[in-house]
């Protein structure tokens, strides 16, 4: 099934709305760019596309902002990091112009006065409840302010929002970027048929979100290395207790039963058997190591897998020859807490035989920070993206595009 590409379209004049994923990850105030992988990765897109004198419209989420404006999660601090990244292609006065709302009058006049080869990014456009209501009233707005629309945001390609679906339904052409064209790639042929034996690593924060993929991987992996925020739900499922550490407690009846089939199908299904515990959720947070089977304190959280568990994983890891990863294994972002995953990291880079993924907005934040990025065999700007990918189903951003007939 094939689907249109930017390389397939006619560019030069027109008002090209081009959907990017620039949710990168942020410091506390909102101003700092800790990775910029997200908006480096889209470059490519962006310049072919103003090279052939398109007026380029650029539009991203940015966080959760439920519907509402809230000032943290602007996206107005990327600007400055795209100009710096598109100074080759732009002209020496030439900036990124900013619409301070996605929609209405003032983004319709910036949109409509923009000459061939300039670029604007509109601001957030989780400002509006209509996008991930994917409200057809709020697509058709977004739909207006443009000739030709690209969706080029890989990491939010399994949501079907009004900026990656609904909007395709209000557009004559709706086409991949290359970024999306090159992640569906390497992907397709890492993970459609894996090398095996087949090891995921998961973790990070999004549990409600990732943890119904889980199921869905114990058909394709040999073996599941559960960490980071997304082990204590499991945890819990089996009767321990887990403290102040992130549980979602209407999923521990989802993950007692991934725990069954995982026995049933004789998938390894490995959780920490150890943790790195914190008194509160802060860099400075007094620490220690909780062993089990003792269950975590009521009065601590665990913000990091202890050393056992490293080893456990490591060896697992050590024997695969494809690796997915996806969720740091701790809170990376406290060097404290980064310990665990930095050992993962280094275990994943030192396995020279295997196809290694790492993929997810904060997960290649974390590859970076660790030193070891060079060794991954792909850097996904997709964490849920490759997760639902690896499902076998055509994500609802791509499925959503025109076909090339
Ligand atoms: N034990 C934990 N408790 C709370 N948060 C955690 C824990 N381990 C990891 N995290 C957090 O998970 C977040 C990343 O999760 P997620 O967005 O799912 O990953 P990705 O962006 O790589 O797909 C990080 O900000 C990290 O601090
Ligand atoms: O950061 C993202 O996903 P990820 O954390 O799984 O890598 C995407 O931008 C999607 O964001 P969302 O999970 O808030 O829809
Ligand atoms: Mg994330």
């Amino acid at each position: 099934m094939a689907k249109l590409s930017i390389r397939d379209l006619e560019l030069g004049g027109k008002r090209v709305l081009i959907r990017v994923d620039f949710n990168v990850p942020l410091s506390k105030d909102g101003r700092e760019i800790l990775d910029d992988t997200r908006i480096r990765e889209t470059v490519p897109t962006i310049e072919y596309a103003l090279r052939r004198k398109a007026r380029v419209v650029l539009c991203s989420h940015l966080g959760r902002p439920k519907g509402k404006v809230v000032p943290a999660l602007s996206l107005r601090p990327v600007v400055d990091r795209l100009r710096e990244l598109l100074d080759h292609v732009l002209g020496e006065d030439e900036n990124v112009g900013f619409a301070p709302d996605c929609v209405g009058e003032v983004a319709t006049e910036l949109v409509n006065g923009l000459e061939q080869g300039q670029t604007l990014l509109l601001e957030n456009l989780r400002f509006h409840a209509g996008e991930e209501a994917n409200d057809p009233v709020f697509a058709k707005k977004l739909a207006a302010l443009c000739d030709v629309y690209v969706n080029d945001a890989f990491g939010s390609a399994h949501r079907a929002h009004a900026s990656t679906e609904g909007i395709t339904h209000f557009v004559k052409e709706s086409a991949a970027g290359l970024l999306m064209e090159s992640e569906l790639e390497h992907l397709g042929k890492a993970l459609t048929e894996p090398d095996k034996p087949f090891v995921a690593i998961i973790g990070g924060a999004k549990v409600s979100d990732k943890i119904g993929v889980i199921e869905a991987m114990l058909e394709k992996a040999d073996a599941v290395l559960i960490g980071g925020g997304m082990a204590y739900t499991f945890l819990r499922a089996m009767g321990q207790d887990t403290g102040k550490s992130l549980v979602e407690v209407d999923k521990v009846d989802v993950a007692g039963e991934t725990l069954k089939k995982a026995a049933a199908k004789g998938v390894r299904f490995l959780l920490p058997v150890d943790h790195v515990v914190a008194d509160r959720f802060a860099a400075d947070a007094a620490r220690g190591v909780w062993k089990a089977p003792a269950g975590i304190p009521e009065d601590k959280m665990a913000l990091d897998i202890g050393p056992e568990t490293v080893e456990l994983f490591a060896a697992e890891i050590a024997g695969a020859r494809t690796v997915l990863w996806n969720g740091p294994m701790g809170v990376f972002e406290f060097p404290a807490f980064a310990v665990g995953t930095n050992a993962i990291a280094e275990a994943v880079a030192g396995n020279d035989e295997a196809t290694t993924i790492v993929g997810g907005g904060d997960s290649v934040s974390a590859i970076h920070k660790s030193g070891f990025a060079g060794k991954i065999t792909h850097i996904s700007t997709g964490g849920g993206a490759s997760l639902e990918f690896l499902e076998g189903k055509v994500l609802p951003g791509v499925e959503a595009l025109t076909e090339r007939l």
